[in-house]
């Protein structure tokens, strides 16, 4: 028997309140290398706040959440800015894609912003497009592209620096059933072979089905399903 590998992510005993609004109330959740993870629930239960926290975005009110051992709210804000770049990488609903820019700008521009040189950036970029099938639109903007090539070019952006995490919140959201899940055979196949973990936030079972594992949030806690197949 192997070991399992080591805890990437750990939240433990998660707490947070907007106002006067829970949205976390002892939220756990274990995120293991290269394991993909369904987060579901009813909407307001908590999610996207479990997702943000995980991500060094929001820091709870109580509770921490380890990154290899580190904790996230003990890193200055530059720390964790430079984390989210070089070891994260997120896909979300709508509107992440810079519009003035091609898609395989979009796709270059966290190699840019590391700092690599335009020609091999775009290169790369290239790459991913074709991978993620959306190769032929390279020279199109996000507006002349329909919702699913949109989302596709967001997870070629996501995976292209090739992150230990990919978090996705509602990544097939806007989309009809068959982009959704084309979205997601990519999203998973791709992030397999880089060796990546995927926290994905939905509350429709088929786009979970693509996970090794769910969790569902109630009311801010959290539960680990066991997967029936
Ligand atoms: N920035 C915020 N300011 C105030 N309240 C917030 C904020 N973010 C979340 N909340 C509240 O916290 C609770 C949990 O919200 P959250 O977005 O995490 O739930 P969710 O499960 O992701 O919901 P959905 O499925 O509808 O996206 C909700 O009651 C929400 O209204």
């Amino acid at each position: 028997m192997t070991a399992a590998p080591e805890p990437l992510l750990v939240a433990t005993d998660l707490h947070k309140v907007y106002g006067h609004t829970p949205a976390l109330d002892g939220a756990e959740l274990t995120v293991r290398a290269g394991e993909v993870v369904a987060v579901m629930g009813p909407s307001g239960s908590g999610k996207s706040t479990l997702l943000h926290c995980l991500a060094g975005i929001v820091t709870p009110d109580s509770g921490e959440v380890r990154y290899r051992g580190r904790q996230l709210s003990a890193m200055s804000d530059g720390e964790r800015s430079a984390l989210r770049r070089t070891d994260f990488g997120f896909v979300f609903q709508f509107g992440q894609l810079v519009p003035e820019l091609t898609c395989l700008e979009n796709v270059a521009m966290p190699m840019r912003l590391g700092g690599r040189k335009r020609k091999e950036a775009e290169a790369q970029a290239a790459t991913w497009l074709e991978r993620l099938e959306v190769a032929d639109i390279a020279d199109q903007r996000p507006g002349e592209v329909s919702g699913g090539q949109g989302q596709r070019v967001a997870v070629a952006r996501a995976l292209v620096g090739e992150p230990r995490v990919v978090f996705a919140d509602e990544p097939t959201g806007a989309l009809d059933s068959l982009n959704g899940e084309r979205v997601m055979r990519l999203l998973t196949e791709a992030a397999h072979d880089t060796g990546a973990a995927v926290v994905l936030v939905t509350h429709e079972p088929r786009v979970a089905a693509y996970s090794d594992r769910e969790i569902v949030v109630r009311d801010g806690k959290s539960r680990d399903m066991e997967r029936v197949s």
